[in-house]
């Protein structure tokens, strides 16, 4: 057995007879960036909904923090799915629009029962702080963010949550390219600190080359050799 934070073995995904994940396996370890990447409807939304538990595969095995989680009943998986946390394109679509941002990050630690009112709203302004927003922006709504200021409030509102693993579907692609630095920088610096490991789909090579420690590719379904 292998001693890797997310370990899958075997992955299968069908739609129907649609096979969209054939026997994928791959790690990630502790700390590492591994990135995935292929065309469109090469099967890595469909390998991210398995591992993350928010499909359950049709075959295979996701192992994280040494526990296979493919046979566990959702209620065993409920205080294991703050460890890793999705990051998606859409900064606006990962948070509600009803929702003050405040809330919004304070939203997981109350879910989880980690809230308290006496250091709740200062733990929420740390996050906050954390990913180079003003805490001032807790009162605004997502709308009233650009882009950027947006993704940061939803890698703030991941981080509640205290991961090991995030998994950042084309975090990104969606922001004006002159601020997709600071983005990427601000989660290079998150992992140093935090030792987050982080499964990172993206298109773009350059991207991939400054910002991974490893590389897999996909086509229709399979690995293959990058
Ligand atoms: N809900 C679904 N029902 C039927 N087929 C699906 C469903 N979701 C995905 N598929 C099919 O599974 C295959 C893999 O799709 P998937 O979305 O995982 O690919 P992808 O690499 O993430 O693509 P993209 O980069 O465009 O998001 C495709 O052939 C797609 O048409």
């Amino acid at each position: 057995m292998s001693d890797a934070l997310l370990d899958v073995r075997d992955l299968v995904v069908r739609y129907g007879t649609v096979t969209a994940v054939d026997h994928v396996s791959f790690t990630v370890d502790a700390g590492e960036t591994l990135a995935l990447n292929g065309p469109s409807g090469c099967g890595k939304s469909s390998t991210i909904a398995a591992v993350l538990q928010l499909r359950r595969p049709e075959g295979g095995e996701v192992r994280f923090e040494g526990r296979e989680l493919t046979t566990l009943a959702e209620r065993e998986l409920r205080p294991l799915r703050p460890r890793m946390q999705p990051v998606f394109q859409d900064p606006y679509g990962s948070l509600s629009p009803r929702h003050r941002i405040r809330d919004a990050v304070a939203e997981p630690l109350k879910v989880q029962g980690r809230w308290n009112t006496a250091d709740g709203p200062a733990r929420v302004a740390e996050l906050l702080d954390r990913v180079g927003l003003d805490p001032a922006y807790g009162d605004r709504f997502p709308h009233e963010l650009s882009g950027g200021q947006c993704q940061r409030a939803g890698i703030a509102r991941a981080l509640a949550s205290e991961p090991r693993l995030l998994v950042l579907d084309e975090p990104v692609s969606a922001l004006d390219p002159s601020i997709r630095a600071g983005v990427l920088n601000l989660l290079a610096d998150l992992q140093d600190e935090l030792n987050l490991a982080y499964l990172f789909i993206c298109h773009d090579r350059a991207v991939v080359r400054h910002f991974a420690d490893r590389s897999i590719e996909m086509r229709a379904g399979r690995l293959v050799p990058a």
